[in-house]
Protein backbone atom coordinates (compact mmCIF):
# COMPACT_ATOMS: atom_id res chain seq x y z
CA UNK A 1 0.00 0.00 0.00
CA UNK A 2 1.29 3.21 -1.54
CA UNK A 3 0.70 4.79 2.50
CA UNK A 4 3.45 7.24 3.19
CA UNK A 5 1.51 10.10 3.96
CA UNK A 6 -0.90 8.30 5.44
CA UNK A 7 -3.04 8.04 2.64
CA UNK A 8 -4.68 5.39 1.05
CA UNK A 9 -4.12 4.62 -2.47
CA UNK A 10 -6.68 3.54 -5.11
CA UNK A 11 -4.99 2.22 -8.08
CA UNK A 12 -7.19 0.77 -11.74
CA UNK A 13 -7.29 -2.11 -13.56
CA UNK A 14 -8.37 -2.38 -16.90
CA UNK A 15 -10.35 -5.97 -17.74
CA UNK A 16 -10.84 -6.35 -21.46
CA UNK A 17 -12.50 -9.59 -22.39
CA UNK A 18 -12.96 -11.23 -25.09
CA UNK A 19 -16.85 -11.33 -26.24
CA UNK A 20 -18.00 -14.70 -25.80
CA UNK A 21 -19.60 -16.56 -22.10
CA UNK A 22 -16.61 -18.94 -21.82
CA UNK A 23 -14.06 -15.57 -21.71
CA UNK A 24 -16.33 -13.03 -19.89
CA UNK A 25 -17.12 -15.26 -17.07
CA UNK A 26 -13.32 -16.30 -15.77
CA UNK A 27 -12.90 -12.75 -16.52
CA UNK A 28 -15.01 -11.61 -13.99
CA UNK A 29 -13.88 -13.85 -11.67
CA UNK A 30 -10.61 -12.63 -11.90
CA UNK A 31 -11.85 -9.30 -11.34
CA UNK A 32 -13.88 -9.99 -8.09
CA UNK A 33 -11.10 -12.05 -6.80
CA UNK A 34 -8.61 -8.95 -6.95
CA UNK A 35 -11.49 -6.74 -5.15
CA UNK A 36 -11.73 -8.95 -2.52
CA UNK A 37 -7.89 -9.29 -1.97
CA UNK A 38 -7.59 -6.06 -2.20
CA UNK A 39 -10.79 -4.04 -0.94
CA UNK A 40 -11.23 -0.47 -0.95
CA UNK A 41 -7.86 -0.52 -2.86
CA UNK A 42 -8.36 -1.30 -6.55
CA UNK A 43 -11.12 0.26 -8.93
CA UNK A 44 -11.59 -1.73 -11.87
CA UNK A 45 -12.84 -1.11 -15.62
CA UNK A 46 -14.71 -4.05 -17.04
CA UNK A 47 -15.00 -3.10 -21.15
CA UNK A 48 -17.55 -5.21 -23.31
CA UNK A 49 -19.78 -4.51 -26.53
CA UNK A 50 -23.16 -3.07 -25.64
CA UNK A 51 -24.55 -5.75 -26.63
CA UNK A 52 -22.87 -7.93 -24.24
CA UNK A 53 -23.31 -5.52 -21.11
CA UNK A 54 -27.22 -6.23 -21.80
CA UNK A 55 -26.39 -9.94 -21.12
CA UNK A 56 -24.09 -9.25 -18.05
CA UNK A 57 -25.47 -6.07 -16.44
CA UNK A 58 -27.46 -7.87 -13.77
CA UNK A 59 -24.30 -10.29 -12.97
CA UNK A 60 -24.15 -9.23 -8.78
CA UNK A 61 -20.49 -7.91 -8.66
CA UNK A 62 -18.69 -5.34 -5.78
CA UNK A 63 -19.34 -1.55 -6.35
CA UNK A 64 -15.55 -1.66 -7.34
CA UNK A 65 -15.89 -3.31 -10.72
CA UNK A 66 -17.37 -0.64 -13.37
CA UNK A 67 -19.11 -1.82 -16.82
CA UNK A 68 -18.23 0.72 -19.66
CA UNK A 69 -19.03 -0.27 -23.12
CA UNK A 70 -17.56 -0.21 -26.64
CA UNK A 71 -20.34 -0.20 -29.58
CA UNK A 72 -21.11 -3.22 -31.12
CA UNK A 73 -18.41 -3.05 -33.73
CA UNK A 74 -18.24 -6.98 -33.77
CA UNK A 75 -21.19 -9.58 -35.48
CA UNK A 76 -24.15 -10.59 -32.51
CA UNK A 77 -23.06 -12.72 -30.15
CA UNK A 78 -26.59 -14.60 -31.62
CA UNK A 79 -25.21 -15.05 -34.87
CA UNK A 80 -21.79 -16.16 -33.40
CA UNK A 81 -21.40 -19.85 -33.86
CA UNK A 82 -22.74 -19.44 -37.42
CA UNK A 83 -19.98 -16.84 -39.05
CA UNK A 84 -17.23 -17.90 -36.41
CA UNK A 85 -14.23 -17.04 -38.70
CA UNK A 86 -15.34 -13.64 -39.54
CA UNK A 87 -16.21 -13.09 -35.94
CA UNK A 88 -12.90 -13.84 -34.95
CA UNK A 89 -11.45 -11.02 -37.90
CA UNK A 90 -13.63 -8.61 -36.13
CA UNK A 91 -12.59 -8.94 -32.77
CA UNK A 92 -9.19 -8.98 -34.33
CA UNK A 93 -9.69 -5.70 -36.50
CA UNK A 94 -12.56 -3.64 -34.86
CA UNK A 95 -12.20 -3.91 -31.30
CA UNK A 96 -9.15 -1.52 -30.77
CA UNK A 97 -9.95 1.55 -32.32
CA UNK A 98 -13.29 1.98 -30.03
CA UNK A 99 -11.45 0.67 -26.81
CA UNK A 100 -8.67 3.51 -27.69
CA UNK A 101 -11.02 5.72 -27.85
CA UNK A 102 -13.17 4.98 -24.69
CA UNK A 103 -9.41 4.79 -22.51
CA UNK A 104 -9.13 8.50 -24.08
CA UNK A 105 -12.11 9.70 -23.11
CA UNK A 106 -12.19 7.89 -19.31
CA UNK A 107 -8.99 9.29 -18.90
CA UNK A 108 -8.56 6.82 -15.48
CA UNK A 109 -5.74 7.74 -12.95
CA UNK A 110 -3.17 5.47 -11.71
CA UNK A 111 -3.69 2.54 -14.16
CA UNK A 112 -1.58 -0.66 -13.08
CA UNK A 113 -2.14 -3.20 -15.75
CA UNK A 114 -4.71 -4.16 -19.02
CA UNK A 115 -5.57 -7.74 -17.77
CA UNK A 116 -6.65 -8.85 -21.45
CA UNK A 117 -7.78 -11.94 -23.07
CA UNK A 118 -4.84 -13.73 -24.82
CA UNK A 119 -6.92 -13.63 -28.33
CA UNK A 120 -7.42 -9.84 -27.94
CA UNK A 121 -3.81 -9.69 -29.80
CA UNK A 122 -4.32 -5.58 -29.98
CA UNK A 123 -4.26 -5.00 -26.22
CA UNK A 124 -0.72 -5.87 -26.30
CA UNK A 125 -0.27 -3.14 -28.24
CA UNK A 126 -2.83 -0.45 -26.68
CA UNK A 127 -0.71 -1.20 -23.64
CA UNK A 128 2.76 -0.87 -24.71
CA UNK A 129 1.61 2.75 -26.45
CA UNK A 130 0.39 4.11 -22.92
CA UNK A 131 3.07 2.46 -20.66
CA UNK A 132 0.83 0.06 -18.92
CA UNK A 133 1.84 -3.31 -18.52
CA UNK A 134 -0.34 -5.79 -20.33
CA UNK A 135 -1.45 -9.18 -18.40
CA UNK A 136 -2.27 -12.20 -20.92
CA UNK A 137 -5.54 -13.82 -19.34
CA UNK A 138 -5.36 -17.33 -21.32
CA UNK A 139 -8.40 -19.18 -20.62
CA UNK A 140 -7.96 -22.67 -22.05
CA UNK A 141 -6.04 -25.11 -21.05
CA UNK A 142 -1.88 -24.44 -20.06
CA UNK A 143 -1.53 -27.89 -22.27
CA UNK A 144 -3.35 -25.67 -25.23
CA UNK A 145 -1.06 -22.78 -24.73
CA UNK A 146 2.24 -24.89 -24.82
CA UNK A 147 0.89 -26.29 -27.90
CA UNK A 148 0.18 -22.88 -29.52
CA UNK A 149 3.21 -21.79 -27.89
CA UNK A 150 5.37 -24.35 -29.80
CA UNK A 151 3.04 -24.52 -32.99
CA UNK A 152 6.47 -24.97 -35.17
CA UNK A 153 7.07 -28.01 -33.71
CA UNK A 154 4.19 -29.71 -35.27
CA UNK A 155 5.42 -27.35 -38.60
CA UNK A 156 9.13 -29.51 -38.26
CA UNK A 157 7.52 -33.13 -37.26
CA UNK A 158 5.62 -32.68 -40.49
CA UNK A 159 2.34 -32.91 -38.71
CA UNK A 160 1.09 -29.45 -39.90
CA UNK A 161 -0.16 -29.10 -42.81
CA UNK A 162 -2.01 -31.86 -43.72
CA UNK A 163 -1.73 -31.49 -47.66
CA UNK A 164 -4.55 -34.05 -48.13
CA UNK A 165 -7.34 -31.87 -46.81
CA UNK A 166 -9.15 -29.08 -48.66
CA UNK A 167 -10.46 -26.12 -47.01
CA UNK A 168 -14.15 -26.95 -47.16
CA UNK A 169 -16.03 -25.91 -44.05
CA UNK A 170 -16.69 -29.14 -42.83
CA UNK A 171 -16.22 -30.55 -39.15
CA UNK A 172 -15.39 -34.12 -41.50
CA UNK A 173 -12.68 -33.34 -43.01
CA UNK A 174 -11.25 -33.55 -39.34
CA UNK A 175 -12.88 -36.73 -38.73
CA UNK A 176 -11.32 -37.86 -42.09
CA UNK A 177 -8.23 -36.76 -41.00
CA UNK A 178 -8.42 -38.22 -37.81
CA UNK A 179 -9.39 -41.49 -39.07
CA UNK A 180 -6.17 -41.91 -41.54
CA UNK A 181 -3.18 -40.29 -39.82
CA UNK A 182 -5.14 -39.76 -36.02
CA UNK A 183 -3.44 -42.29 -34.38
CA UNK A 184 0.34 -40.78 -34.98
CA UNK A 185 2.13 -39.32 -31.84
CA UNK A 186 2.97 -35.91 -31.12
CA UNK A 187 5.53 -36.36 -28.51
CA UNK A 188 7.07 -33.42 -28.49
CA UNK A 189 5.14 -30.59 -27.04
CA UNK A 190 7.13 -29.30 -23.51
CA UNK A 191 5.17 -30.32 -20.73
CA UNK A 192 2.37 -32.32 -22.48
CA UNK A 193 2.18 -36.27 -21.98
CA UNK A 194 2.20 -38.17 -25.97
CA UNK A 195 -1.32 -37.13 -27.46
CA UNK A 196 -2.59 -38.46 -30.60
CA UNK A 197 -2.75 -36.52 -34.01
CA UNK A 198 -6.74 -36.88 -33.29
CA UNK A 199 -6.82 -35.57 -29.56
CA UNK A 200 -5.43 -31.64 -31.01
CA UNK A 201 -7.51 -29.06 -30.82
CA UNK A 202 -9.31 -28.84 -34.97
CA UNK A 203 -7.15 -26.91 -36.65
CA UNK A 204 -6.59 -29.17 -39.21
CA UNK A 205 -9.64 -28.34 -41.51
CA UNK A 206 -12.56 -26.37 -41.45
CA UNK A 207 -13.18 -23.46 -39.23
CA UNK A 208 -10.32 -24.37 -37.21
CA UNK A 209 -8.14 -23.86 -39.80
CA UNK A 210 -9.67 -20.38 -41.05
CA UNK A 211 -9.02 -18.90 -38.03
CA UNK A 212 -5.79 -20.19 -36.73
CA UNK A 213 -3.80 -17.39 -38.21
CA UNK A 214 -5.29 -15.44 -35.54
CA UNK A 215 -4.32 -17.54 -32.98
CA UNK A 216 -1.08 -17.64 -33.90
CA UNK A 217 -0.53 -13.68 -33.80
CA UNK A 218 -2.37 -14.43 -30.51
CA UNK A 219 0.73 -16.31 -29.69
CA UNK A 220 3.61 -13.93 -31.50
CA UNK A 221 1.52 -10.77 -29.39
CA UNK A 222 1.82 -12.80 -26.33
CA UNK A 223 5.73 -12.75 -26.27
CA UNK A 224 5.18 -9.03 -25.67
CA UNK A 225 3.33 -9.56 -22.47
CA UNK A 226 4.72 -8.48 -19.19
CA UNK A 227 2.72 -11.92 -18.00
CA UNK A 228 0.49 -14.30 -18.66
CA UNK A 229 -2.45 -15.59 -16.17
CA UNK A 230 -4.29 -19.31 -16.57
CA UNK A 231 -7.38 -20.11 -15.07
CA UNK A 232 -6.44 -23.34 -13.66
CA UNK A 233 -4.49 -24.60 -11.30
CA UNK A 234 -0.84 -25.39 -10.94
CA UNK A 235 -1.16 -29.17 -9.75
CA UNK A 236 -3.39 -29.53 -12.61
CA UNK A 237 -0.92 -29.47 -15.31
CA UNK A 238 1.71 -29.04 -13.43
CA UNK A 239 4.49 -30.42 -16.23
CA UNK A 240 3.46 -27.66 -18.93
CA UNK A 241 3.68 -24.99 -16.58
CA UNK A 242 6.65 -25.75 -15.03
CA UNK A 243 7.53 -25.91 -18.68
CA UNK A 244 6.32 -22.78 -19.89
CA UNK A 245 8.21 -20.93 -16.59
CA UNK A 246 11.10 -22.09 -18.12
CA UNK A 247 10.69 -20.34 -21.64
CA UNK A 248 8.83 -17.55 -21.32
CA UNK A 249 10.97 -14.10 -20.40
CA UNK A 250 7.82 -13.41 -17.97
CA UNK A 251 6.04 -14.60 -15.09
CA UNK A 252 3.23 -16.67 -15.32
CA UNK A 253 0.69 -17.19 -12.77
CA UNK A 254 -2.04 -20.22 -11.76
CA UNK A 255 -4.42 -18.53 -10.19
CA UNK A 256 -7.87 -20.58 -10.11
CA UNK A 257 -9.87 -22.72 -11.02
CA UNK A 258 -11.50 -18.85 -11.70
CA UNK A 259 -14.96 -20.24 -11.47
CA UNK A 260 -17.69 -18.59 -9.32
CA UNK A 261 -17.08 -20.90 -6.02
CA UNK A 262 -17.29 -17.84 -3.46
CA UNK A 263 -20.93 -17.27 -4.47
CA UNK A 264 -21.39 -20.72 -3.52
CA UNK A 265 -23.23 -20.09 -0.48
CA UNK A 266 -24.71 -17.07 -1.33
CA UNK A 267 -26.81 -17.60 -4.05
CA UNK A 268 -30.60 -18.36 -3.51
CA UNK A 269 -31.75 -21.72 -4.93
CA UNK A 270 -34.55 -22.95 -2.40
CA UNK A 271 -37.26 -21.43 -5.18
CA UNK A 272 -36.23 -22.50 -8.53
CA UNK A 273 -37.63 -25.43 -9.84
CA UNK A 274 -34.50 -27.67 -10.68
CA UNK A 275 -33.19 -27.34 -7.16
CA UNK A 276 -36.40 -28.33 -5.97
CA UNK A 277 -36.21 -31.46 -8.25
CA UNK A 278 -32.33 -32.54 -7.32
CA UNK A 279 -33.17 -31.89 -3.98
CA UNK A 280 -35.69 -34.88 -4.18
CA UNK A 281 -33.49 -36.69 -5.90
CA UNK A 282 -31.06 -40.08 -4.54
CA UNK A 283 -27.55 -39.03 -3.81
CA UNK A 284 -25.13 -39.12 -6.86
CA UNK A 285 -28.03 -40.49 -9.12
CA UNK A 286 -28.36 -37.66 -11.90
CA UNK A 287 -26.66 -37.00 -14.98
CA UNK A 288 -26.13 -33.00 -15.53
CA UNK A 289 -25.64 -32.80 -18.84
CA UNK A 290 -24.57 -29.43 -21.50
CA UNK A 291 -23.26 -28.87 -24.52
CA UNK A 292 -21.97 -25.82 -24.16
CA UNK A 293 -23.00 -22.35 -24.53
CA UNK A 294 -22.56 -21.63 -27.95
CA UNK A 295 -21.47 -24.74 -30.19
CA UNK A 296 -24.41 -27.13 -30.86
CA UNK A 297 -24.11 -30.66 -32.23
CA UNK A 298 -26.10 -31.50 -35.80
CA UNK A 299 -30.46 -32.25 -35.75
CA UNK A 300 -28.72 -36.14 -36.10
CA UNK A 301 -27.12 -36.51 -33.69
CA UNK A 302 -28.81 -34.55 -30.80
CA UNK A 303 -31.88 -37.17 -31.84
CA UNK A 304 -29.37 -39.95 -31.17
CA UNK A 305 -28.40 -37.84 -28.20
CA UNK A 306 -31.88 -38.05 -26.77
CA UNK A 307 -32.89 -41.33 -27.39
CA UNK A 308 -29.64 -42.78 -26.01
CA UNK A 309 -30.66 -41.21 -22.81
CA UNK A 310 -34.32 -41.71 -22.59
CA UNK A 311 -33.23 -45.45 -23.15
CA UNK A 312 -30.75 -45.37 -20.43
CA UNK A 313 -33.42 -44.80 -17.77
CA UNK A 314 -30.80 -42.67 -15.70
CA UNK A 315 -32.05 -39.67 -13.96
CA UNK A 316 -31.07 -36.86 -15.94
CA UNK A 317 -31.00 -32.32 -15.59
CA UNK A 318 -30.03 -30.74 -19.16
CA UNK A 319 -29.07 -27.85 -20.06
CA UNK A 320 -30.38 -27.15 -23.46
CA UNK A 321 -30.64 -23.55 -25.25
CA UNK A 322 -33.91 -23.01 -27.53
CA UNK A 323 -35.08 -26.65 -27.71
CA UNK A 324 -35.97 -27.11 -24.25
CA UNK A 325 -39.64 -28.47 -24.28
CA UNK A 326 -38.76 -31.17 -27.73
CA UNK A 327 -35.79 -32.53 -25.66
CA UNK A 328 -37.89 -32.40 -22.41
CA UNK A 329 -40.93 -34.62 -24.49
CA UNK A 330 -38.26 -36.65 -26.11
CA UNK A 331 -36.01 -37.43 -23.36
CA UNK A 332 -39.24 -38.33 -21.16
CA UNK A 333 -40.15 -38.36 -17.37
CA UNK A 334 -36.84 -39.29 -15.88
CA UNK A 335 -35.47 -35.60 -15.74
CA UNK A 336 -35.70 -31.89 -16.57
CA UNK A 337 -34.42 -29.73 -19.16
CA UNK A 338 -33.93 -26.26 -18.54
CA UNK A 339 -32.81 -23.35 -20.40
CA UNK A 340 -29.98 -22.03 -18.21
CA UNK A 341 -28.71 -23.06 -14.79
CA UNK A 342 -26.76 -22.51 -12.21
CA UNK A 343 -23.92 -24.78 -13.61
CA UNK A 344 -21.14 -24.75 -10.71
CA UNK A 345 -24.02 -25.35 -7.74
CA UNK A 346 -25.75 -28.15 -9.75
CA UNK A 347 -22.75 -30.06 -9.83
CA UNK A 348 -22.31 -29.05 -6.74
CA UNK A 349 -25.46 -31.05 -5.08
CA UNK A 350 -25.26 -33.85 -3.66
CA UNK A 351 -27.95 -35.31 -6.31
CA UNK A 352 -25.71 -35.15 -9.23
CA UNK A 353 -23.65 -38.01 -10.63
CA UNK A 354 -21.67 -37.28 -13.29
CA UNK A 355 -21.44 -34.42 -15.89
CA UNK A 356 -21.92 -35.12 -19.65
CA UNK A 357 -19.90 -32.33 -20.74
CA UNK A 358 -18.29 -30.78 -24.38
CA UNK A 359 -15.29 -30.14 -22.62
CA UNK A 360 -15.14 -26.29 -22.43
CA UNK A 361 -12.43 -25.40 -20.11
CA UNK A 362 -14.54 -23.54 -17.75
CA UNK A 363 -16.79 -26.37 -17.20
CA UNK A 364 -14.03 -28.97 -17.02
CA UNK A 365 -12.35 -26.89 -13.99
CA UNK A 366 -15.86 -27.04 -12.73
CA UNK A 367 -16.70 -30.60 -12.77
CA UNK A 368 -12.81 -30.87 -11.38
CA UNK A 369 -13.60 -28.86 -8.28
CA UNK A 370 -17.40 -30.08 -7.65
CA UNK A 371 -15.33 -33.98 -8.08
CA UNK A 372 -18.06 -35.17 -10.29
CA UNK A 373 -17.08 -37.15 -13.03
CA UNK A 374 -16.96 -36.93 -16.75
CA UNK A 375 -18.76 -38.21 -20.17
CA UNK A 376 -16.55 -35.86 -22.80
CA UNK A 377 -18.51 -34.84 -25.85
CA UNK A 378 -16.19 -32.64 -27.09
CA UNK A 379 -17.30 -30.44 -30.41
CA UNK A 380 -14.31 -28.05 -31.45
CA UNK A 381 -11.28 -26.37 -30.74
CA UNK A 382 -9.70 -26.95 -27.25
CA UNK A 383 -12.63 -29.36 -26.35
CA UNK A 384 -10.84 -32.33 -27.87
CA UNK A 385 -7.56 -32.01 -25.83
CA UNK A 386 -9.12 -30.59 -22.67
CA UNK A 387 -11.21 -34.31 -22.94
CA UNK A 388 -8.41 -36.39 -23.45
CA UNK A 389 -6.77 -34.73 -20.24
CA UNK A 390 -9.88 -35.97 -18.38
CA UNK A 391 -10.37 -39.37 -19.56
CA UNK A 392 -6.50 -40.42 -20.49
CA UNK A 393 -4.69 -38.19 -18.25
CA UNK A 394 -6.42 -37.52 -14.80
CA UNK A 395 -8.36 -40.51 -15.45
CA UNK A 396 -11.75 -38.96 -13.77
CA UNK A 397 -13.90 -39.62 -17.17
CA UNK A 398 -15.09 -41.32 -20.00
CA UNK A 399 -15.21 -40.52 -23.78
CA UNK A 400 -18.74 -40.58 -25.13
CA UNK A 401 -17.11 -39.39 -28.63
CA UNK A 402 -13.77 -40.21 -29.64
CA UNK A 403 -12.85 -38.08 -32.74
CA UNK A 404 -10.81 -40.74 -34.03
CA UNK A 405 -13.32 -43.57 -34.55
CA UNK A 406 -17.02 -42.19 -35.62
CA UNK A 407 -19.01 -39.28 -37.01
CA UNK A 408 -21.89 -40.34 -35.27
CA UNK A 409 -22.45 -41.40 -31.84
CA UNK A 410 -25.50 -44.05 -31.97
CA UNK A 411 -28.24 -44.29 -29.23
CA UNK A 412 -27.08 -47.97 -28.52
CA UNK A 413 -23.51 -47.18 -27.74
CA UNK A 414 -24.85 -43.65 -25.47
CA UNK A 415 -27.40 -45.53 -23.47
CA UNK A 416 -24.90 -48.12 -22.50
CA UNK A 417 -21.88 -45.80 -21.68
CA UNK A 418 -24.45 -44.03 -19.68
CA UNK A 419 -25.34 -46.59 -17.52
CA UNK A 420 -22.26 -47.81 -17.04
CA UNK A 421 -20.52 -44.33 -16.66
CA UNK A 422 -23.48 -43.85 -13.47
CA UNK A 423 -23.41 -47.55 -12.15
CA UNK A 424 -22.21 -46.48 -8.57
CA UNK A 425 -20.62 -50.33 -8.40
CA UNK A 426 -18.63 -51.08 -11.48
CA UNK A 427 -15.10 -51.46 -10.69
CA UNK A 428 -14.15 -48.62 -13.78
CA UNK A 429 -16.80 -46.46 -11.88
CA UNK A 430 -15.90 -46.22 -8.21
CA UNK A 431 -11.92 -45.95 -9.72
CA UNK A 432 -13.12 -43.00 -11.40
CA UNK A 433 -15.47 -41.55 -8.66
CA UNK A 434 -11.90 -42.16 -6.51
CA UNK A 435 -10.00 -40.16 -8.48
CA UNK A 436 -12.36 -37.52 -8.94
CA UNK A 437 -12.20 -37.37 -5.05
CA UNK A 438 -8.90 -37.20 -5.49
CA UNK A 439 -8.61 -33.76 -7.42
CA UNK A 440 -11.45 -32.29 -6.26
CA UNK A 441 -9.23 -32.19 -2.90
CA UNK A 442 -5.76 -31.04 -4.65
CA UNK A 443 -8.21 -28.06 -5.99
CA UNK A 444 -9.30 -27.45 -2.51
CA UNK A 445 -5.47 -27.37 -1.36
CA UNK A 446 -4.25 -24.82 -4.38
CA UNK A 447 -7.32 -22.53 -3.06
CA UNK A 448 -7.12 -22.80 -0.01
CA UNK A 449 -5.10 -20.38 2.39
CA UNK A 450 -1.44 -20.75 1.20
CA UNK A 451 -2.33 -22.36 -1.09
CA UNK A 452 -0.77 -22.43 -4.92
CA UNK A 453 -2.92 -20.33 -6.17
CA UNK A 454 -3.23 -18.47 -3.37
CA UNK A 455 0.40 -17.78 -3.33
CA UNK A 456 0.13 -16.97 -6.66
CA UNK A 457 -2.34 -14.15 -6.40
CA UNK A 458 0.10 -12.87 -3.86
CA UNK A 459 2.46 -12.69 -6.12
CA UNK A 460 1.19 -11.17 -8.77
CA UNK A 461 -0.34 -8.79 -6.80
CA UNK A 462 3.17 -7.39 -5.45
CA UNK A 463 4.61 -7.24 -8.73
CA UNK A 464 2.00 -5.70 -10.79
CA UNK A 465 -0.27 -3.64 -8.67
CA UNK A 466 2.09 -1.26 -7.29
CA UNK A 467 0.21 1.35 -6.04
CA UNK A 468 -0.80 -1.14 -2.91
O1 LIG B 1 -26.65 -23.41 -18.02
C1 LIG B 1 -25.49 -23.02 -17.96
C2 LIG B 1 -24.51 -23.31 -18.96
C3 LIG B 1 -23.24 -22.81 -18.79
N1 LIG B 1 -22.94 -22.05 -17.71
C4 LIG B 1 -21.58 -21.52 -17.53
O2 LIG B 1 -21.07 -21.02 -18.76
C5 LIG B 1 -19.67 -21.26 -18.80
C6 LIG B 1 -19.36 -21.96 -20.09
O3 LIG B 1 -17.96 -21.98 -20.29
P1 LIG B 1 -17.22 -23.22 -20.96
O4 LIG B 1 -17.56 -24.45 -20.25
O5 LIG B 1 -15.77 -22.89 -21.02
O6 LIG B 1 -17.90 -23.34 -22.38
P2 LIG B 1 -17.98 -22.33 -23.65
O7 LIG B 1 -18.84 -21.19 -23.35
O8 LIG B 1 -18.32 -23.18 -24.82
O9 LIG B 1 -16.46 -21.86 -23.75
C7 LIG B 1 -15.69 -21.29 -24.79
O10 LIG B 1 -14.56 -20.75 -24.08
C8 LIG B 1 -13.80 -21.71 -23.34
C9 LIG B 1 -12.70 -20.97 -22.59
O11 LIG B 1 -11.89 -20.27 -23.46
C10 LIG B 1 -13.25 -22.79 -24.27
O12 LIG B 1 -12.56 -23.77 -23.53
C11 LIG B 1 -14.40 -23.43 -25.07
O13 LIG B 1 -13.90 -24.36 -26.02
C12 LIG B 1 -15.20 -22.35 -25.80
O14 LIG B 1 -16.31 -22.91 -26.48
C13 LIG B 1 -19.31 -22.10 -17.57
O15 LIG B 1 -18.74 -21.28 -16.59
C14 LIG B 1 -20.65 -22.62 -17.08
O16 LIG B 1 -20.74 -22.80 -15.70
C15 LIG B 1 -23.87 -21.81 -16.73
O17 LIG B 1 -23.59 -21.17 -15.72
N2 LIG B 1 -25.12 -22.29 -16.90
Amino acid sequence: MNSTSGETTCCHIIALPFPGRGHINPMMNLCKLLVSKCSNLINITFIVTEEWFGFIKSTPKPSEITFQTIPNVIPSELIRASIFPEFVKAVYTKMEAPVEQLLDRLQLPKVSAIIADTYLTWSVAVGNRRNIPVVSLWTMSPSVCSLFYHFDLLIQNRHFPVDNLSDRSSVHLNLLFAVERGDEVVDYIPGISPTRLADLPTFFSGVGKQTLGEVLEAFACIRKAQCVMFTSFYELERQVIDSLNTRFAFPVYSVGPLIPHNTLDSTPDANLDYFKWLNSQPAKSVLYISLGSFLSVSREQMDEIVEGIRESGVRYLWVARGETARIQEACGEMGLVVPWCDQLKVLCHSSVGGFWTHCGWNSTLEGVYAGVPMLTFPIFWDQIPDSKLIVDDWKVGMKVRDVAKEKLVGRKEISAIIQRFMSLDGYESKQMRRNASELQETCAQALSEGGSSEANLDAFISKFLKCL
